[in-house]
């Protein structure tokens, strides 16, 4: 189950609301004070991205808002509820594809269906042929994921989590291994279906360009344990020329937190 039903809040704060969260983990080398105090909001149909230093806990939040960690302290709330699971409200994508080798594409993109089911009044077949038109992989349905490149597979990764049409996307470094130029393709492809599905999307990343270009704002996280330092608006109109003098300044901006961090 993914939520508790009897805890709802006021139906003003934010879709998801990052609330006062810290995480200790329990290591054999003792505790690790991951975050603390971590709070910050993400608005319906809004790209927000956290970047930070490696090791400022950036994984950590994102596994907690999915439902895969729980807090220590604080609490994370999706629509007014608090998380307490993973749930077909938040789709998933790594930047580890995770995709199942035994399975085709088109098998792979259909897994969580065969849980929850197609949405109303379709099949699960035109579920995963829709899903795989958005990320333009019709073409390789039957191939297996040994037979595509890592930019396929991680788009394979986006259609299976799209295909429960969950509100919310949550991405955590999707790109982080993938070229540079097929990750501007990515890019492109990730906003035309943001536009058209109108979905949340929570995206994690340590690069400054990729959170830029993608996202209405920006969560900027420093390091040891994992605090919020400041929140910037992208306000800047798409598409966005990663060469002009407004994105670069607010590239420079968001590089400013990092040039005085101790990481
Ligand atoms: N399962 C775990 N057990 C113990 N410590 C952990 C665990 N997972 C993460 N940590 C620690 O928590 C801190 C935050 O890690 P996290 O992976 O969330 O950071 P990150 O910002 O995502 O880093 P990166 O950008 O390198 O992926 C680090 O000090 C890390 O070593």
């Amino acid at each position: 189950m993914a939520v508790n039903r009897t805890d709802a809040t006021s139906t003003t704060e934010p879709q998801i609301a990052v609330d006062g969260v810290s995480k200790t983990y329990r290591s054999e080398s003792g505790p690790v004070h991951a975050l603390d105090d971590v709070s910050f909001g993400v608005g319906r149909g809004e790209f927000v991205s956290i970047v930070g230093p490696s090791g400022s806990g950036k994984s950590t939040v994102f596994r907690i808002v999915a439902g895969l960690e729980a807090a220590t302290e604080g609490e994370v709330r999706v629509e007014g509820l608090p998380v307490t699971g993973p749930g077909p409200d938040r789709g998933m994508v790594f930047q580890d594809d995770a995709l199942f080798p035994w399975r085709t594409v088109a098998k792979n993109v259909a897994y969580g269906l065969e849980e929850v089911g197609p949405p109303e009044g379709v099949t699960v077949e035109e579920r995963v042929d829709h899903c795989l038109d958005l990320v333009g992989l019709t073409e390789k349905a039957s191939a297996y994921p040994k037979e595509l490149s890592g930019g396929q597979r991680q788009r394979v990764g986006i259609a299976r989590a799209l295909a429960v049409d969950p509100p919310i996307l949550l991405m955590d470094e999707p790109f982080g291994s993938v070229d540079a130029r097929t990750k501007a393709s990515l890019h492109r492809e990730l906003l035309d279906i943001w536009a058209e599905t109108r979905k949340t999307i929570c995206f994690v990343t340590h690069d400054i360009e990729e959170a830029v270009y993608l996202s209405d704002r920006i969560v900027v996280f420093s390091g040891g344990p994992g605090t919020v330092r400041d929140e910037i608006t992208v306000d800047l109109s798409r598409p966005r020329d990663r060469t002009g003098d407004d994105f670069t300044a607010v590239k420079r901006d968001v590089l400013a937190y990092f040039e005085d961090d101790e990481d």
